[in-house]
């Protein structure tokens, strides 16, 4: 069985947490009462016999069966395809559009297996406290950690590097950012710094900033809350500007 049909929300985080480093996850949302799910079903079970395990796990969730992960996601409607990569939301895909879902499996997948073969994956802890690194992040090079960071600033056209995740910010700073965004109605991906102390401490450096969170547009560094506050306070449209 390729495709795993989550049946508690307990299954979803294991399946979501456990050895997901360097793997894609492709959340797939439906619901038995749409129509356009069933051939986006056939799809998936398809596509999953195509590629490898290793690189790729398919999540398959009924949204009217499991309200809090689908709140969680914000799912508004099926079906509804999320693509996650080191705790980073980097593509949705709402509706029935197999060509779409297909293109961007290819992509994704293939920039997974190359990942697992390069990098490393975030830290499993996302507790504030911890402060250790790990061996293999005191391996990786500043050569190493660049092209990383590059990858992660651009992973998703808006890109918030914050505390926490969106539904549990560890922050107040993360989580009026989270709150900016979501009233802006701005789709995002995130990356959890609290998870990955490289990431954290060489993100600062990279973006010439000392603090969390940061948002980036479009690859392109804007700032920290207060920052964004000021831009949206200046222009209002801001976010639809700078997404252009
Ligand atoms: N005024 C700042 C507030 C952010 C801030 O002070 N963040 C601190 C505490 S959450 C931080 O990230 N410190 C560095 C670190 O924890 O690595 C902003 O506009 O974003």
């Amino acid at each position: 069985m390729t495709v795993v049909e989550i049946k508690s929300q307990d299954q979803f985080t294991q399946l979501t947490t456990t050895n997901a480093a360097n793997k894609l996850i492709v959340l797939y949302f439906k619901a038995q009462w749409a129509d356009p799910c069933k051939s986006m079903s056939q799809v998936l079970e398809a596509v999953s016999e195509k590629v490898r395990q290793e690189d790729v796990r398919f999540l398959s969730i009924d949204a009217d069966k499991h309200p809090e992960i689908s709140d969680l996601f914000e799912i508004a409607a099926v079906p509804y395809f999320v693509f996650i990569q080191n705790g980073t939301i980097v593509k949705e895909i709402s509706g029935a559009d197999p060509k779409e879902f297909v293109k961007s499996l290819e992509i994704l997948s293939n920039a997974s297996a190359s990942l697992a073969n390069n990098a490393k994956g975030p830290k499993s802890t996302s507790d504030e406290e911890s402060s250790g690194s790990s061996d293999d992040e005191e391996d990786e090079t500043e050569e190493e950690i660049n092209a990383r960071l590059m990858k992660l600033v651009q992973a998703a056209p808006v890109m918030l590097f914050m505390k926490g995740s969106p539904s549990e910010p560890k922050c107040g700073f993360s989580r009026q950012l989270v709150g900016i965004l979501r009233e802006h109605q701005i789709r995002f991906g995130f990356f959890d710094i609290l998870r990955d102390e490289n990431v954290r401490q060489s993100l600062k450096k990279f973006s010439d900033w000392p603090t969390f969170p940061q948002l980036y547009i479009n690859g392109e560094f804007q700032g920290g809350l207060d920052i964004i506050k000021e831009s949206i306070e200046e222009d209002p449209e801001y976010f639809q500007h700078a997404l252009q």
